[in-house]
């Protein structure tokens, strides 16, 4: 069986961990631009100063993407491209690269899918309160619609924000992330809500102004199973999906939060600011999400922290590998005994995502997904200077099998992207931990070369996948 020809086969990438050109061309200065100069905070202090010069290469990797036949490219926009303090001044430098990125895709019939918000808030709005600001709110209001108007006679899918669960924790609980702020709880569910209310407010706006084409949010998707047959894992497992994807999933596709998770905020004085207009909007808006975007990387497997013992918060133990105790200190993901972990320690599980991908559409019926992340960090094996990424092209296989698999059994799946199209800046593994098709060789200035991954890639989408 072929994958249907509207699938889309694409692959993404995000501003601040490819564009570099940080100061250029009227660019604002944003929160990753500061913090990653912050001693500590990133692997062997690397940034995205430079990142892999996709602002001055955009070009040569878009023609590259087209050599592969990529149906699809998701790409971040740069906020402080296009208002260099947020609000305020309109930078038309801006707008113009990514109207020339965009019309450079359209050249090849590469499909462009943007994504508002991959994390590099302006700094000015994070100094001043960043997503617990109204300011914020109201700055990303006016982005999103200067965006629409600028871009959306070419640009038909759009992606609000990028996994909010990693911008919000990371900055609000684990310090990891701008700001950089440690066990806030409080502001960190605060933050939550604003990032939803503000994504519902832009599809209403999105909706009411008729722009055409589709929006939707892109989610973390890393569904909880009990580690064992024990109750009290049965119960942990519960716990993380609650707090971990329905907290995330609900108020964008019912409008409502789950009631378990809004109880136990209000019985430990976490709860926030939910007006009845607030609610209202909620509702009004989740039936107008054209998608849901999840980033799949690997399942969580959990037993209850009966130990108590809390979470050690290091960068390392912010990478995401199995074994943490979780923010709230009620369960611990562990390492199961005969499963496949990645060198970072993340499990590798193409049947939780089916499984998973269930789930979601148990909770919210059969919604257009996009799997807008998939893909295989790791240290990329060369030989002969060739690079022979066979473990990545394993791991993708098997999950565009099992998401095939999903497509026949009645799932609503539109489109997969790898993450990434090209070697990137990871934000805390720096440039060593890869996930490209195409190679940046950081030792002889960036140039760019094709991995065996990229045809592999090549081939399955010009088979459409018979062969997976
Ligand atoms: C933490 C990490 C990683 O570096 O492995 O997870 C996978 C992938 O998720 C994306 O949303 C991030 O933008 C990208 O940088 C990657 O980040």
């Amino acid at each position: 069986m072929k994958f249907s020809k509207d699938f889309l086969f694409g692959a993404a990438s995000a501003s601040y961990q490819v564009e570099g050109a940080w100061n250029e061309d009227g660019k604002g200065v944003s929160n990753w631009d500061v913090f990653s100069k912050i001693d500590g905070k990133t692997y062997q202090e690397t940034n995205g100063d430079v990142a892999v010069d996709h602002y001055h290469r955009y070009k040569e990797d878009i023609a590259l993407m087209a050599e592969m036949g990529l149906e699809s490219y998701r790409f971040s926009i740069s906020w402080t491209r296009i208002y260099p303090n947020g609000d305020g001044e309109l930078n038309q430098k801006g707008l113009d690269f990514y109207n020339n990125v965009i019309n450079e895709c359209l050249k090849y019939n590469i499909i462009p899918f943007v994504t508002l918000y991959h994390w590099d808030l302006p700094q000015e709005l994070e100094i001043n309160g960043g997503w617990t600001n109204e300011r914020t709110l109201k700055a990303f209001q006016q982005y999103a619609d200067t965006c629409f108007k600028a871009f959306g006679d070419r640009v038909k899918h759009w992606i609000t924000f990028n996994e909010t669960v990693i911008f919000s924790r990371h900055g609000y609980i684990f310090g990891a992330h701008p700001p950089g702020i440690l066990n806030d709880f409080k502001n960190y569910y605060q933050v939550l809500h604003n990032v939803f209310l503000t994504h519902a407010k832009v599809v209403l706006n999105f909706k009411d102004s008729g722009y055409q084409g589709d929006i939707g949010i892109t989610h973390v998707f890393s569904p909880a199973f009990p580690a064992d047959d024990k109750e009290s894992s049965k119960k942990a497992a519960e716990h993380a999906n609650m707090f971990d994807t329905f907290l995330y999933y609900d108020p964008i596709l019912k409008g409502t939060y789950p009631e378990y998770v809004l109880n136990q905020l209000k019985e430990k004085g976490y709860a926030f600011e939910l007006s009845q207009e607030d609610q209202e909007i909620l509702l009004k808006a989740a039936p107008l999400n054209d998608f849901i975007g999840i980033n799949y990387y690997q399942p969580m497997r959990v037993i209850a922290n009966d130990s108590n013992t809390s979470r050690e918060i290091t960068r390392e133990s912010s990478t995401g590998g199995a074994g943490a105790v979780s923010y709230d200190g009620v369960y611990q993901t562990v390492k199961v005994p005969d499963h496949s972990y990645t060198k970072w320690g993340w499990e590798i599980s193409p049947e939780a995502l089916l499984d998973g991908m269930h789930l979601l559409k148990n909770e919210y019926g059969n919604i257009p997904i996009y799997i807008t992340e998939n893909g295989l960090g790791d240290e990329d094996p060369i030989v002969e200077g060739e690079i022979k990424d066979a473990a990545r092209i394993d791991y993708i296989e098997k999950h565009l099998k099992f998401v095939k698999k999903g497509i026949s059994e009645g799932l609503n799946i539109k489109g997969y992207f790898a993450w990434s199209v090209i070697d990137l800046l990871s934000w805390l593994n720096g440039y060593k931990k890869q996930y490209g098709f195409i190679y940046v060789d950081h030792k002889d200035h960036l140039n760019r070369k094709k991995k065996d991954s990229f045809y592999w890639y090549q081939e399955v989408i010009a088979t459409r996948g018979e062969n997976l």
